[in-house]
């Protein structure tokens, strides 16, 4: 396994707040890694840092073994990552120019966009949408545009923070499994902020759980839900119960 991605003694403070506390966290390469964890564990604060977009207060990453920050890191390093949010933040204009913008600014040749911006849509199962306005889409039609446009990229390292969570259940459940065997072709190392363990457990391989700014668990998904520990029982617990109901 190549790893991709490694933090060391991570933390960060807000107004001498300590919020994240993390002593080691690595991402092996085409792994899809869940971070889960109470409201205010520090979820998006760690997907920030992790992504390059925010620094940490102290500690080091290393992206492929080399020491990066988000002051330090390269424009190639950085168009290895793509980050993808809840509000998916989408651009005023059709489907089709959506997907293709990242492709516009990296200067691709127009036809060989046009190609890949077809294939992405074919993937995402929206290329009877190529032509609408991105205002008129539905939620889950939003979602599988922002993920298209993110994927089309062919990121090393995509970081999504709960892309899902706005989504009626079939809607979810459909784009998950359709996302699922889209990452399984691609080999994407994928981390994935969720407060959703139906989620995490349809999407992830590996899961971090987070609580109060600390790793209470990390190991592969169903391994913990199978096996909290006495950190993480009440937590995992509680949710296993609404999922089956
Ligand atoms: N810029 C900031 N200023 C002040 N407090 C912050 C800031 N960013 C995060 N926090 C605090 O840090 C803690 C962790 O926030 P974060 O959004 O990372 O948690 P989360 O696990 O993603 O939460 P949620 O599940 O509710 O989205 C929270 O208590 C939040 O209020």
């Amino acid at each position: 396994m190549t790893e991709i991605l490694r933090a060391n003694n991570l933390e960060f403070e807000v107004l001498g707040r300590k919020i994240l506390s993390i002593q080691e966290m690595a991402l092996e390469k085409g792994q899809v890694y869940g971070i889960m964890g109470p409201n205010g564990a520090g979820k998006s604060t760690l997907l920030k840092l992790l992504s390059f977009l925010d620094s940490p207060t102290s500690g080091n990453l290393f992206f492929h073994e080399e020491k990066v920050s988000a002051k330090t890191i390269t424009l190639e390093q950085r168009r290895k990552i793509a980050v993808a949010l809840q509000q998916s933040l989408l651009l005023d204009t059709t489907v089709f120019q959506n997907i293709a913008v990242g492709l516009k600014i990296r200067k691709l040749p127009r036809k060989e966009i046009k190609e890949k911006v077809n294939e992405w849509l074919k993937k995402f199962n929206i290329t009877h949408l190529a032509d609408k306005h991105v205002y008129k889409l539905s939620g889950g039609e939003a979602q599988r545009v922002n993920l298209a446009r993110a994927m089309i990229l062919e990121p090393e390292l995509l970081c999504l923070d709960e892309p899902f969570s706005a989504l009626d259940f079939p809607t979810k459940i459909r784009l998950i499994d359709d996302f699922k065997s889209i990452l399984a072709s691609a080999g994407t190392t994928v981390l994935f902020v969720s407060h959703d363990l139906l989620e995490v457990k349809s999407l992830t391989d590996e899961l971090f759980i987070l609580m109060d700014g600390k790793l209470m668990q990390q190991g592969p998904t169903e391994h913990i839900i199978e096996n909290p520990n006495e950190c993480t029982r009440s937590f995992i617990n509680e949710w296993k119960s609404y999922l089956t109901i």
